[in-house]
């Protein structure tokens, strides 16, 4: 059995390392230490050839420089979103420590309590090397299904920006504006992720595919979507402060409409959705919101 080890056991690394466990023998490590199984210090897991890495976007890059020391490994990087503070993309921020060749990117429609539950779940391994995202996708068990692509900038900017666009579902529904006004920011915030994504590069069939409108559904229609659920708190008049913590878990989304923002002043990009959580995010009225919304 492959050796795989697991950084970061919240949520998403813990049903990672539950899911991989039936192929491979996992090891699992976290900032703070929990009595699970497995549960090893940092450095038994540097040991491994094969490392997944679900640390928040906002947290990694400090990570990385305080506590990683490459060593020929091969890395799957499970989480989704863009650094507010630099707006650089996960790939950004792990290749000064990992080449490109030996770096795998996840993504697709998977929550991790339903992953917990061993529920059929589908996702893509996204790497420029196409031996490595084989490799990923032949640790996953049974119950899921894995594809492969190269489009690494397609599933970054789709993982990170249906994050967003979950945090305007929310408010959509918390303000109980429709089901018409619903579908029309899922399918137009696919729009606006697919326009942002070509400016870097990123394959249109990604947006239509898992990474994209597969994940956008999940997350802009559940309330298990910690995104959503920051919109719903957005529409009930509480501050970004106040929903952070009470969720008590990441949300993406906040700090990539950050990211969003600072990229679209930078490069003068017309990111309408993105704008309005922004301002929202910064303590516009929703409905105040809404109107500037309808209107440009
Ligand atoms: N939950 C889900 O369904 C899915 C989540 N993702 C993505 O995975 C990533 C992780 O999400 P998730 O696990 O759910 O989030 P959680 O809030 O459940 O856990 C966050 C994790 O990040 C670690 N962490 C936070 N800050 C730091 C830091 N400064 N240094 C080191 N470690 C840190 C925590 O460590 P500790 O608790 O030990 O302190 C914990 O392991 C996110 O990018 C998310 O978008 C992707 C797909 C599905
Ligand atoms: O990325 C996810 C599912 O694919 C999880 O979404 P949330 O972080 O909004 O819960």
């Amino acid at each position: 059995m492959t050796k795989v080890g697991v950084i970061g056991a919240g949520k998403w690394g813990s049903a990672l390392a539950f899911a991989l466990s039936e192929k491979c023998e996992v090891y699992i490590t976290s900032r703070t230490p929990r009595d699970m199984k497995n549960f090893v210090s940092l450095d038994e897991i540097l040991k491994l050839e094969y490392i997944v890495i679900a640390i928040p976007a906002q947290q990694v890059s400090s990570w990385l420089r305080e506590n990683f020391k490459y060593n020929d490994h091969k890395i799957l990087v499970a989480a989704k979103g863009i650094e507010a503070s630099t707006g650089r993309f996960l790939n950004e921020i792990y290749e000064e420590y990992v080449p490109d060749d030996n770096i795998a990117f996840l993504s697709g429609p998977s929550f991790a309590t339903e992953v917990m539950k061993s529920l059929p779940t589908a996702l893509v391994v996204n790497s420029k090397n196409e031996e490595l995202s084989q490799k990923f996708a032949s640790f996953f068990p049974s119950f899921i299904k894995t594809y492969t692509s190269t489009d690494v900038a397609g599933a970054e900017v789709a993982g990170a920006y249906k994050n967003v666009i979950a945090i305007a579902a929310g408010i959509c529904e918390g303000l109980n504006l429709g089901k018409n006004a619903a579908a029309s920011l899922i399918s137009r915030g696919l729009v606006e992720m697919q326009r942002f994504g070509k400016e870097y590069g990123a394959k249109e069939e990604s947006f239509v595919g898992l990474s994209g409108a597969g994940d956008l559904f999940l997350t802009a229609s559940s309330t298990m979507s910690r995104n959503f659920r920051v919109g719903l708190g957005i529409a009930e008049g509480k501050s970004k402060e106040q929903i952070v913590e009470e969720l008590g878990e990441v949300a993406e989304g906040i700090g990539t409409t950050y990211a969003l923002y600072k990229i679209a002043q930078e490069k003068d990009l017309y990111l309408p959705i993105a704008r309005e959580v922004y301002n929202m995010l910064e303590g516009l009225d929703p409905h105040v919101s809404l109107s500037n919304f309808l209107a440009n």
